[in-house]
C-alpha cells in the first residue's frame, strides 16, 4: 500500500508581542493565523475497519489540532515568559483576559516548532507528522518539516 499524505486546515486569531523586536511588531497585535497541518501513513487496508480506506481519519486529527493548539490559541494573547512582558501578561490576566506565556519568542517559527511537538505527541503510532505550514500574514508563513528535523 502507498504512504499517502493528508492535510488538515485550521485557523485561529492570536495576539503577540515580540520583545525586543526592532519592528513594529514589538507592538502587541495579533494575526489570523492558518496552521496546515499534514500527516503521512498508509491507508487503513482492512474491510472490517470502520476507518478502512483512510490514513487517518480528518476528525480525528482535527480533534488532536483543536485539544493541543487551536483552543489553546485562540483568541489569547501570547507572550514569552522569559522576558518583562510576563509582567504585562499578568497584569492582563488579573484583569480577565485570556494570556498564554510560553518559554520562547513567538515568532511562527518558534510556534510551528512547538505546535509540531505537541501534535507529535498525539498521533497514533502508525501515522508520521509530516509538515506544519503556519501561515501568519497573506505573505509570511513558516514551515516545519519532519525530514528537515
Ligand atoms: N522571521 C520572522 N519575521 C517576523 C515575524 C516572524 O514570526 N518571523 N513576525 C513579525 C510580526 O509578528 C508580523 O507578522 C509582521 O510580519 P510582516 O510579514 O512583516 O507583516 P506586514 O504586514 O508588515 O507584511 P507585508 O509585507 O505588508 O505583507 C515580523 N517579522
Ligand atoms: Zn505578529
Amino acid at each position: 500500500m502507498s504512504n499517502i499524505r493528508i492535510t488538515k486546515q485550521f485557523s485561529f486569531e492570536t495576539g503577540h508581542a515580540l520583545y525586543g523586536y526592532d519592528g513594529k511588531c514589538k507592538n502587541v497585535h495579533g494575526h489570523s493565523y492558518k496552521l496546515s497541518v499534514t500527516v503521512i501513513g498508509k491507508p487503513i487496508d482492512n474491510t472490517s475497519n470502520v476507518k478502512h480506506g483512510m490514513v487517518i481519519d480528518f476528525s480525528d486529527l482535527k480533534k488532536i489540532v483543536k485539544n493541543e493548539i487551536v483552543d489553546v490559541f485562540d483568541h489569547a494573547t501570547v507572550f514569552n515568559k522569559n522576558t518583562p512582558h510576563v509582567e504585562l501578561a499578568k497584569e492582563l490576566e488579573d484583569r480577565g483576559h485570556n494570556v498564554l506565556l510560553v518559554d520562547y519568542q513567538p515568532t511562527s517559527e518558534m510556534m510551528v516548532i512547538d505546535f509540531a511537538e505537541k501534535i507529535k505527541k498525539h498521533l497514533p503510532q502508525h501515522i508520521t507528522l509530516h509538515s506544519l505550514k503556519l501561515q501568519e500574514t497573506e505573505t509570511s508563513f513558516a514551515e516545519w518539516y519532519s525530514t528537515d528535523n
